[in-house]
């Protein structure tokens, strides 16, 4: 025991060593190079066609390279007191739903005891009353979802000063709800944008769509005037999804799911920016597994209850199709020291097949400051713990999400970066990793840049809680 205690501090030294002598070396080898050759040989060797070559070089790759995308601000839904629900009210709630039996109420009082969720998260008005299924209507879904995102773009308008009529893209995305005319129209009528906006509204593409609502933007930006401003809308609209039955996969989203959304303001003009969108990665496991297309599925169950069935399977796919995307986003982000570090493994893995090798986690601390992963629920974040070898330091941000605020989907992320935020953590030049995941079955990266962080902590969804956190949050609550 004490010797791997001594040893410990060891081999941090030597991995710091081996750092900082890899991730200097193809530097350090041309300086060394520069000074051997010295001022003049180099100036002799440089020939006219070899500066053509380069001015040529660099005048295409600047035509060609993509506009830089910027995060000017975001705003989150500052959920109100009037539509919390604390544990005691849920559990009596569903007692008065004679759809559910005994059995149901004991099963979400248990997992609720052990979500992670506090007694200050949010469900829609229409939740709060009995029988609820007869509130749970077109109109105030609608009402909802009104509520939320025009709160969170009027504050966002607000803090950025922009018109309205400056907004040239518009992404919005909404897992659950979808009514026609859609919810871009609803934003349009309501903000009177422009009648040559170009508007997406993605349904149906659960908690990683805001992530992609990024990318989609950026995207956007790329096709349309040099400085253009994009809304991100992320929110996912309660009201309809309120489960009934007594399916157990089909009950664990009603005691995890609450309300919440973002709105986001991105564009090419760095003026007045918070932020730099440095990369957007997606990758998707539903192709050939049918297990992952499935394991958070939309469904009726025998009674003819519509909900969404959460499999089990979850966390091991939500852990497999982070490797995948980590796959994929490490050689962008990682220094060279721990790119190695990670192929040698890749090799030796297949090179030495029968020997029990483990794969080898990059440190994700020497690419990012900040991560943002989405608070799905406690055994969805402690898996990614578990799996990325974070520190409580690196999910705490997550947890303190969940248990504030709930599982509010798409825009769990945002309400992350807010909380670092909010706690003043934020510096210029640190980086942020926002990780989401969702049916399909997808994982989706964002990676962001801080240019600007927020002036104070006077405003946003945290503003009056964020001197409580963070909280201890045991493994199940003593009832
Ligand atoms: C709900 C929990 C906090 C419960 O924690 P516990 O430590 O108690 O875990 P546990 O596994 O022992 O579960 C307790 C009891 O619930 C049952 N149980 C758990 N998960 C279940 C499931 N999916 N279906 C049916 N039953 C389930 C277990 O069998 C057990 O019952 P018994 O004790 O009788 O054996 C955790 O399981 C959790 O966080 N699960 C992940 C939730 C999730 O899938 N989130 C992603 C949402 S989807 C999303 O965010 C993305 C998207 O929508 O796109």
């Amino acid at each position: 025991m004490s010797s791997s205690v001594q040893a410990q501090p060891t081999r941090l030294k030597l991995k710091a060593v081996y750092r900082l002598i890899v991730d200097n070396f193809l530097a350090a080898s041309c300086v060394v190079a520069l000074v051997r050759l010295g001022p003049a040989e180099l100036i002799s060797c440089l020939r006219p066609v070899h500066l053509f070559f380069a001015a040529a070089a660099a005048a295409v790759y600047l035509m060609l390279r993509p506009r830089a995308v910027y995060l000017i601000d975001y705003a989150c839904f500052d959920t109100s007191p009037l539509v919390r629900i604390p544990m005691a009210s849920f559990i009596e709630h569903t007692k008065h739903t004679p759809t559910m039996s005994e059995r149901s109420v004991r099963f979400m009082s248990r997992l609720l005891a052990r979500s992670g969720l506090g007694e200050e998260t949010c469900l829609p008005e229409a939740h709060h009353f009995i029988p609820t299924l007869e509130y749970c209507t077109l109109e105030n879904a609608r009402a909802e979802f009104k509520l939320v995102v025009f709160s969170a773009i009027d504050d966002l308008l607000a803090k950025t000063g922009v018109a309205s009529d400056s907004i040239g893209v518009l992404v919005l995305n909404c897992s659950l709800f979808c009514p026609t005319p859609s919810l871009v129209d609803i934003i349009v009528n309501k903000y009177n944008l422009r009648a040559d906006i170009r508007s997406v509204n993605l349904s149906g593409m659960g908690c990683s769509a805001g992530l992609i609502s990024v990318g989609l933007a950026r995207n956007l930006l790329q096709v349309v005037p040099r400085g253009s401003r994009a809304l991100v809308v992320s929110t996912e609209t309660m009201t309809p999804n309120y489960y009934v039955g007594n399916e157990r996969a089909m009950l664990l989203p009603n005691c995890l799911f609450r309300v919440g959304g973002v709105a986001a303001l991105l564009s090419t003009s760095p003026a007045n920016a918070r932020f730099r969108l440095k990369h957007v990665v997606r990758t998707f496991t539903g192709a050939d597994d049918d297990n992952a297309y499935r394991c958070v599925f939309q469904e009726e169950d025998e009674q003819g209850n519509v909900g969404i069935n959460l499999s089990k399977n979850l966390m091991a796919i939500a852990g497999a199709s982070l490797q995948a995307n980590i796959t994929r986003i490490g050689p962008l982000v990682l220094p060279v020291s721990e790119q190695l570090l990670f192929a040698l493994s890749f090799v030796a893995r297949k090179a030495i097949r029968g020997t029990r090798i483990r794969p080898y986690i990059p440190d994700f601390s020497t690419a990012f400051k900040h991560l943002c992963i989405h608070a799905g629920g406690r055994a969805v974040i402690d898996e990614l713990q578990k799996r990325l070898h974070l520190s409580d330091e690196q999910v705490e941000a997550s947890r303190m999400t969940l248990h504030r605020f709930g599982n509010t989907s798409s825009s769990s992320p945002w309400y992350e970066l807010a909380y670092m935020e909010a706690k003043g953590r934020m510096r210029k030049g640190h980086r942020v990793w926002m990780i989401g995941f969702g049916s399909g079955f997808k994982c989706n990266s964002v990676v962001w840049e801080c240019i600007q962080p927020a002036a104070g902590n006077t405003h946003g969804p945290w503003s009056t809680s964020i001197h409580r956190y963070p909280v201890d949050i045991p493994d199940v609550l003593s009832q």
